[in-house]
C-alpha cells in the first residue's frame, strides 16, 4: 500500500515521515491521517530518490532510541537538507528527529544532566509555526522521552518553548521552514499535541485536508487486482477477529470467489470458540470458510516449550504449514496452487515484532514477535497480501464499517493468533492450564457482557500462572492454581491503561470463578498499564 497509495492519492498533499525507530512513528502517520491528510513512512536513511519521488509537501523526522552524537546514529541521506530548502518543503523533527536537525545544522546535542521521561509541563515562550498566539505564556502538558538535549542551537534557530526544568522543548527557523519538538505531540498524553501538528500541517505547510478512509479502500482494491492475475486464487487466514474479517471482505471485493478462507483450530482457542466462530461466519459473513483441525499439530510442537519467543516462533511456523497444506489441497481441486496468503496484519503487529526485511524498521527494538510477522518462517513460499498493514485497530474498524462488515465482528475484542499459548505462562501442554483458563476466561467475559461493559473495554481476558497457592475450601486445605484477570482501555493497543471495575463486579466474578472452576483457589487482577507492561503476559 505504501508507495502506490502515495503516488495515486496524494494529490500533492502528502506528508512523509522518516522513521528513526521510535515505537510511536506510525502514530504520527495516523495522527496526520486523522487530520484528513495522507501520510506515509519511509526508513530514516531512505535514498533521496525515494523521498523526492513521493513529492512530499512536508517531512516529519521521527523519534528513535539512538543518540545523534554516537557512531552509526541513523540520519537522513546526504543532500536532504538542500533538497527540502530548494523545494521549500517544511521539516518538523520530533525528539531524535529534532536532535538530528540541530546536530546536522551545526548546533550541539549532548547527554543531558536531567532526563525527561513521561509527563512534563512546558511553557510556550513565543508565537511560532508550532503554536498559535493564544498559547503563548501558557503551560502545556506533554509526553517526553529523552535523555539527550539540544545544548546549543544552530544559527537562525530560536527557542519557542521550554520545559519547566528549563530544557529546550520546541525550536524553529521560520525563514528555512525548519521546526523541532523535543516532546511527542503524537501520543494522546500530550494534551495539545494534535493542535500543534495541525498548526504545522495547515498554517506552516498550507496543506489541504483531502484524504479519506474510502481512498484506502479503493487503492487497496486496485493494488490487489493489479497483483493477482485474473485466473489466480488466493488463501485468506481468517480468525473471526476484526482484522482478518475486514481484510477478507476487502479482498473478496477485489477478486470475488477466487478467495478461499481458512480458519485454524490450533488448540489454543477460547471456550467453544471454534463452534461459535464457524456459526457466525455462516450467519453473518456469507463467505465460505474451511475449518482445519490442527490441534494435535500445534500442541505436539509446543510440548515442553517455556520461552515466550520460542512459543511465538513455533506458532508462526505451524500456521504457515497449515496454510501450505491448504494450498496443496486446493491445487488438487482447482488445478493450480494459490500463490498468495491474505493476513489481517496491522501496524502495531509490525511495530513490536522483529522488523521484516525492507520494512524500513531496522532502527527499532523488538518487543515481541507477533506470530503473523516476526514469527513467520524465513523460507515461506506463499506471498503475503496484507491490506491493513499500515493501519491501527480503530482505523480498521472504520474501514470495516465502510465495507458493511457486521458489528458482531467489528466490536469483538482483539484476540492474538497465538491465543491461549501466551496466556498460559510457560509450557502450555503441562497440567490442565488450557482447560482451567478456558473456564475462567468464559466466566469473566460473560460477566462483562452481562454487566453491559463489553463495549467500554478494549480487551479483557484471563491469564493462567504456573504457580500454586494454598487455600481453604470446604474446610479442606487446597494447593491450587492462581489466575489473573486483565481488562484494559486503549485506542490502538500501543499504549493501554487498566480498566477500573466496580468493586462489587469484581467480588462477584471472583466468587463465580472460585465456586465453579475446579483447581483455582486464588484470583488476582492485573492493574499495570502499557508501558511498562504489554497487554499480553508473553
Ligand atoms: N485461528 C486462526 N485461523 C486463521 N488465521 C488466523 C487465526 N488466528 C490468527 N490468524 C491470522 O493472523 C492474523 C493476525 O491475528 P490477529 O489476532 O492480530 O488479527 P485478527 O484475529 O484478525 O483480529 P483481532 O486482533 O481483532 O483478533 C489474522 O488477521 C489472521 O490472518
Ligand atoms: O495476532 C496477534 N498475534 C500476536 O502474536 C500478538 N501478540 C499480541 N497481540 C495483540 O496485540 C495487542 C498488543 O499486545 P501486546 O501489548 O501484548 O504486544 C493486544 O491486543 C494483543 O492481544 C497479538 N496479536
Ligand atoms: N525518544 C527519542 O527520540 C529519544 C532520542 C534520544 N535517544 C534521547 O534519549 O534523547
Ligand atoms: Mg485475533
Amino acid at each position: 500500500m505504501e508507495t502506490s497509495t502515495a503516488a495515486a492519492s496524494a494529490g500533492g498533499n502528502l506528508v512523509l515521515i522518516l522513521d528513526y525507530g521510535s515505537q510511536y512513528t506510525h502514530l504520527i502517520t495516523r495522527r496526520i491521517r486523522q487530520l484528513s491528510v495522507l501520510s506515509l513512512c519511509l526508513a530514516g536513511d531512505a535514498p533521496l530518490a525515494s523521498i523526492s519521488s513521493l513529492r512530499p509537501r512536508a517531512v516529519i523526522l521521527s523519534g528513535g532510541p539512538h543518540s545523534v552524537h554516537l557512531p552509526n546514529a541513523p540520519s537522513f541521506p546526504d543532500s536532504f537538507l538542500e533538497f527540502v530548502e530548494h523545494n521549500g518543503i517544511p521539516v518538523l523533527g520530533i525528539c531524535y528527529g529534532m536532535q538530528l536537525l540541530v546536530q546536522k545544522l551545526g548546533g550541539e546535542v549532548a547527554v543531558g544532566e536531567k532526563q525527561e521521561y513521561g509527563k512534563m509541563e512546558i511553557d510556550v515562550v513565543r508565537e511560532s509555526g508550532l503554536f498559535g498566539a493564544e498559547l503563548v505564556g501558557k503551560h502545556q502538558t506533554v509526553w517526553m522521552s529523552h535523555g539527550d538535549e539540544a545544548a546549543r542551537l544552530p544559527e537562525g534557530f530560536e527557542v519557542v518553548a521550554r520545559s519547566v526544568q528549563g530544557l529546550v522543548a520546541a525550536i524553529e527557523n521560520p525563514s528555512k521552514r525548519l521546526y523541532g519538538l523535543q516532546y511527542h505531540p503524537e501520543v494522546t498524553h500530550s494534551a495539545q499535541g494534535m493542535e500543534t501538528l495541525s498548526h504545522f500541517i495547515f498554517n506552516v505547510c498550507g496543506i489541504t485536508a483531502d484524504w479519506k478512509m474510502q481512498d484506502v479502500l479503493e487503492e487497496e482494491i486496485k493494488v490487489i487486482k493489479d497483483m493477482v492475475g485474473p485466473d489466480e486464487h488466493v488463501i485468506c487466514a481468517l480468525s473471526g477477529g476484526v482484522d482478518s474479517t475486514v481484510a477478507a471482505t476487502l479482498v473478496h471485493k477485489a477478486i470475488g470467489d477466487r478467495l478461499h478462507c481458512v480458519f485454524v483450530d490450533n488448540g489454543l482457542l477460547r471456550y467453544k470458540e471454534r463452534e461459535r466462530v464457524m456459526a457466525t461466519f455462516e450467519s453473518d459473513l456469507h463467505l465460505p470458510v474451511t475449518c482445519v483441525d490442527a490441534v494435535e499439530q500445534f500442541l505436539s510442537k509446543l510440548k515442553g516449550v517455556k520461552d515466550p519467543e520460542a512459543k511465538r516462533k513455533i506458532i508462526g511456523r505451524e500456521f504457515i504449514c497449515v496454510f501450505d497444506d491448504f494450498a496443496h489441497d486446493l491445487e488438487l481441486k482447482l488445478g493450480q496452487k494459490p500463490k498468495y496468503l491474505v493476513q489481517g496484519t496491522l501496524y502495531p503487529d509490525v511495530i513490536e515484532s522483529c522488523p521484516p526485511p525492507g520494512s524500513g524498521r531496522s532502527h527499532s527494538h523488538t518487543i515481541k514477535s507477533h506470530h503473523n510477522v516476526g514469527g513467520l518462517p524465513e523460507d515461506m513460499k506463499l506471498k503475503l497480501i496484507e491490506p491493513l498493514k499500515l493501519l491501527f485497530k480503530d482505523e480498521v474498524r472504520k474501514l470495516g464499517s465502510i465495507l458493511n462488515v457486521p458489528e458482531s465482528f467489528l466490536k469483538r475484542h482483539p484476540f492474538p493468533g497465538p491465543g491461549l499459548a501466551v496466556r498460559v505462562l510457560g509450557d502450555v501442554t503441562e497440567g490442565n492450564g488450557l482447560d482451567i483458563l478456558r473456564q475462567v476466561d468464559e466466566i469473566f467475559i460473560q460477566s462483562i457482557k452481562e454487566a453491559g461493559l463489553y463495549d467500554s473495554i478494549w480487551q479483557a481476558f484471563a491469564v493462567f500462572l504456573p504457580v500454586q497457592s494454598v487455600g481453604v475450601q470446604g474446610d479442606q486445605r487446597t494447593h491450587s492454581h492462581v489466575v489473573v484477570l486483565r481488562a484494559i482501555t486503549s485506542e490502538d493497543g500501543m499504549t493501554a491503561d487498566w480498566y477500573y471495575f466496580d468493586q462489587r463486579f469484581l467480588v462477584d466474578v471472583v466468587r463465580k470463578i472460585c465456586n465453579s472452576v475446579r483447581g483455582v483457589n486464588r484470583v488476582c487482577q492485573d492493574i499495570t498499564s502499557k508501558p511498562p507492561a504489554t497487554v499480553e503476559w508473553e
